[in-house]
């Protein structure tokens, strides 16, 4: 057996007979999922940095500390926690506002068994949650120098609110006029090999013998930034991003002819004569990837640069008068400082725990979880939340 947190194991091990298999103290909270109970912060913090979990196996006694994946909340003066629905339990952080709160602990989602088996190891996988929808990440690929970067660059500057890039990792070196963290994330191989291991990577491909991904916190960051995320990348990892949760546009740009392309890839300057070779080389296997392969949704073929980009912009809908979608004008509230969350079918109703405060104020938060969508890896969107005011006549206020 494992070596058991330093807390109530007698209590985990008889299980709970509270409502929802939740239970907190000391700063855990404990949720009961099968026959497995997952608690989370406390005695299973991994550091100051972010809030811990760890699992019992009520079946063998064994506590496992499984690998934690996404960007993991930090921690704060207690949380509470309810079980959503088989897979996945949601955390609201106490006295935070209601635009921060919602965390979602993913324990069997498609993303955390794809994980599992991929590392082969016990996974759970952290993702926050976020108020209104959001449109699809669009993927963007094709063989080097057909102008996938020019493309995605126009849609840049002539929607910048709109459109965030995903800065790709990789091992190759800066061109002259790139920029750390700007086009990319340049690192040395033997880190990003042991970020891949710890599965920090949406997905990666090694392209042109260097290694190329996409980490999980480059598309949160986009989605953070309340923008549609664009990546740039191969033919290989528009493949993984299909086969995993992520749910995106795919579009596949092709040269209208070898020799264009050649002439493309020269003209940038970007390569030494071998590069260019071994790109032009790689190309043709590319392109018949992406015609054949039943990965992408849309083909745009860039012989002239004006009228493709006119076809990117009608294929996401940017042809007519485009404005951005309002931001959601809900209020924000805080949450009080301890909580307890009760469900009722698609409904989370946050109420305060300090009977003082409970009678100070009459507000009751409600959060709305039946239009959720997305996840792991990346952020789950659709949450709604307002609160109600009760008033003495029995009457209930709704305020959006
Ligand atoms: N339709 C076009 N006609 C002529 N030149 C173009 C066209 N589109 C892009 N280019 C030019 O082709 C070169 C390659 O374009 P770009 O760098 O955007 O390709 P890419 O697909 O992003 O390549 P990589 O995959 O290597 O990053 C650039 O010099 C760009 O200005
Ligand atoms: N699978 C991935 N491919 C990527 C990623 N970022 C870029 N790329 C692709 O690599 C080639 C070469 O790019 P270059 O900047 O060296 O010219 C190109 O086809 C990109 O689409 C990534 O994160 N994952």
């Amino acid at each position: 057996m494992g070596e058991a947190p330093a807390f109530f194991v007698d209590v985990l091990q008889k299980g709970f007979a509270n409502d929802f298999d939740v239970k907190s103290k000391g700063g855990e909270t404990s949720v009961v999922v099968g026959n497995r109970t997952y608690v989370i912060g406390g005695a299973c913090e991994e550091s100051a940095l972010s809030i811990g979990v760890c699992i019992l196996d009520q079946s063998s006694g064994e506590w496992i500390y499984p690998v934690v994946l996404g960007t993991k909340p930090r921690p704060s003066k207690g949380h509470s926690a309810v079980l959503l629905s088989e897979d996945r339990i949601l955390i609201t952080k106490n006295g935070s506002s209601t635009d921060v709160f919602a965390w979602f602990l993913e324990v069997d989602t498609q993303y955390v068994r794809q994980q599992k088996k991929i590392l082969g190891t016990e996974v759970v996988a952290w993702s926050k949650g976020v108020r209104g929808y959001a449109e699809k990440p669009i993927v963007i690929s094709g063989p080097s120098g057909v102008g996938k970067g020019t493309l995605i660059s126009m849609l840049m500057k002539e929607y910048p609110s709109m459109f965030g890039f995903s800065v790709s990792h990789t091992t190759r070196a800066p061109r002259a006029m790139e920029k750390d963290g700007v086009h990319y994330h340049f690192i040395e191989r033997s880190v990003m090999e042991k970020e891949i291991k710890d599965g920090k990577f949406l997905e990666f491909a090694s392209v042109h013998e260097n290694l190329y991904g996409t980490s999980v916190e480059a598309v949160e960051v986009v989605a953070d930034a309340g923008k549609r995320c664009i990546l740039d990348i191969d033919v290989q990892g528009a493949r993984s991003v299909r086969a995993s949760s992520l749910e995106a546009i795919f579009i596949f740009v092709c040269p209208p002819s070898m020799e264009e392309l050649e002439k493309r890839l020269r003209a940038r300057g970007t390569e030494t004569e071998e590069q260019v070779q071994k790109r032009l080389r790689n190309a043709k296997a590319e392109i018949e990837q992406g015609q054949s392969s039943g990965i992408f949704d849309h083909m745009l073929y860039n012989d002239n640069l004006e009228d493709c980009y006119q076809s990117l912009k009608k294929l996401l809908g940017l042809d007519g008068t485009v404005t951005a979608a309002p931001k959601s004008a809900s209020k924000v509230v805080d949450l009080p400082m301890d909580h307890s969350l009760t469900k009722i079918d698609n409904k989370i109703i946050i109420n305060s725990r300090t009977p003082e405060l409970e009678k100070a104020s009459t507000n009751t938060i409600v959060l709305d979880v039946s239009a959720l969508k997305g996840g792991a890896p990346g952020r789950t969107r659709g949450l709604d939340i307002y609160t109600m005011d009760s008033f003495s006549d029995g009457l209930t206020r709704i305020n959006q």
